[in-house]
């Protein structure tokens, strides 16, 4: 391998995925060696006590490796090669209302999907476009990967308003269901796995998945996921909320069993029966709090108090090998096969040319080259054309300040019934994001129903 040393900064370094990405990249540092890690954020407060564990971690490991935290943009984003974009716009505080709001209404709220995705998106679309900004400013050569959600709608507006950047809308729930995949097999990686996938961001499906002797796996997996889902026989280290989205699986994979489902369709194919198990006053964000939040910042503050990482919880995780999987890929031309969101340009035959898809592509030093995925079944197709045009109104609304944009990607949407109801919620949640959405100012009727 060239003896270059790459410059890597994290944008939302107060994620509480960064200790598992930094620790990931010390593990990695033979296959993928950087002489420079930043941290940005526009929260210097939250970002310090990820920053102040994390300079202790490095210090330990590879003391040769400059490190910095900054809510300065031209101090974060001088001189590197790699931008590891994972932000979230309005943070939990926000992620709660998007929940909360349409539960309230019996409607799901959810993260990514649905009205709650939708509302994320339009705070999401001025971020990531701020970073990529930022990053052309200050190191135009350098890459960005996108995992800030909602990446499908993020993805739609970075194609759309700057479609000549260098960044890669990226996810790893097909990752981690690979992952199971593997497990179910009894094989120890998903990366002993050959795929075919086609779909949105937490929209898709596999039509095939073969071993490395090109053996079908597809038999196997589907026998048992008609049973369990994509559930494990040992599940003691899974939250419940996530134990539900694996089990429901099934009822996903029984509407096709041709192919195998994306965990997220649950939400848009059983919508009912999410709200069902849902509680409006205690969502996933409330889980997290407990859980994630609460364990990466303890963490972080017994490291910084105890001055040493030696015997610390953090572990690496998939969330960040498979980052460090596309930054080799790009700065070593591996044209390694990789899944990201990328314009579709006929790779998925019966589908608009534009469409951001979530496929397998080449992945080298220019980025993606998509894989042909074939026509897909009519079944899908009426699927994914539906919810792409959700998308593609969000940043309609974005770009136009339109009301009546947005309400149409709510009314459009599978997840919502009825576009009365999508009115009422789609209210509610212009009150709880005026600091972060862009001023709504077409179309404004009055209330539909009295
Ligand atoms: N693509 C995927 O499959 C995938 C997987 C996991 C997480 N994610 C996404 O990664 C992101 C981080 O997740 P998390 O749970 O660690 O969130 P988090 O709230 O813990 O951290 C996000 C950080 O971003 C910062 N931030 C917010 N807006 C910013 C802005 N405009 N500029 C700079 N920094 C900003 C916040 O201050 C915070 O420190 C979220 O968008 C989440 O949805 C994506
Ligand atoms: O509810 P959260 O914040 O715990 O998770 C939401 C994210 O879920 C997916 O990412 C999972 C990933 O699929 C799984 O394998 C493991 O790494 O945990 C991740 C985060 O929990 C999804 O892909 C993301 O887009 C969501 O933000
Ligand atoms: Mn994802």
């Amino acid at each position: 391998m060239p003896d270059k040393k790459f410059s890597v900064v994290i944008a939302g370094g107060g994620s509480t995925y960064t200790p598992g990405i930094v620790l990931t990249l010390l593990d990695n540092l033979d296959k993928f060696p950087i002489r420079s890690l930043k941290f940005y954020d526009n929260d210097g407060e939250r970002q310090q006590k990820i920053a102040d564990a994390c300079a202790i971690m490095i210090k330990e490991r590879a003391p040769e490796i400059e490190f910095l935290a900054t809510t300065n943009p031209a101090e974060g984003f001088t001189d590197v090669d790699f931008v590891m974009a994972q932000i979230r716009v309005g943070k939990y505080e926000m992620r709660e209302k998007d929940e909360k709001i349409p539960l309230k209404h019996g409607v799901v709220g959810q993260e990514t999907t649905g009205p709650g995705g939708i509302a994320y998106g339009l705070r999401s679309i001025g971020g990531v476009l701020e970073l990529i900004d930022y990053m052309e400013k200050y190191s135009p050569n350098a890459w960005m990967l996108n995992y800030s959600n909602p990446a499908a709608i993020v993805a739609v507006a970075t194609n759309r308003l700057r479609p000549k950047s260098k960044i890669i809308n990226i996810c790893d729930m097909p990752i981690g269901i690979m992952d199971r995949m593997a497990k179910i097999l009894k094989l120890d990686s998903y990366k002993e796995l050959d795929f075919d996938y086609y779909g949105l961001n937490h929209f898709g499906w596999w039509t095939a998945v073969r071993d490395k002797k090109g053996n079908n796996l597809m038999p196997q997996l589907q026998a048992y996921v008609r049973e369990h889902g994509y559930i494990l026989p040992d599940e003691s280290g899974t939250e419940k909320s996530w134990r539900e989205t694996f089990e429901m699986a099934k009822n996903v994979y029984a509407l096709d069993p041709e192919t195998l489902p994306n965990t997220y369709l649950k939400y848009y194919l059983y919508p009912q029966e999410v709200v069902k198990h849902s509680d409006p006053n205690h969502t996933r964000t409330d889980e997290i709090r407990l859980g994630r939040e609460k364990f990466v910042f303890e963490e972080c503050a017994k490291i910084t108090e105890s001055g040493t990482a030696a015997n610390s919880a953090f572990k690496s995780d998939e969330h960040a090998s498979y980052i460090i999987d596309l930054c080799r890929a790009i700065a070593y031309n591996t044209k390694e096969r990789m899944l990201v969101i990328t314009p579709n340009k006929g790779a998925v035959e019966n589908l608009d040319s534009d469409t951001m898809v979530e496929i397998p592509c080449l992945i080298g030093a220019n980025g993606p080259e998509p894989l042909a995925q074939g026509k897909i079944p009519r079944f899908q197709k009426g699927l994914i054309e539906e919810q792409n045009s959700v998308e593609n109104l969000v940043v309609d609304a974005w770009t136009e300040g339109s009301y009546t944009k947005l309400w149409q990607a709510l009314s459009l949407s599978k997840i919502v019934p009825d576009a009365g109801l999508a009115k009422i919620i789609l209210d509610e949640l212009v009150e709880a994001n005026k600091d972060y959405w862009p001023e709504l100012k077409i179309g404004r009727p009055e209330p539909v129903l009295s």
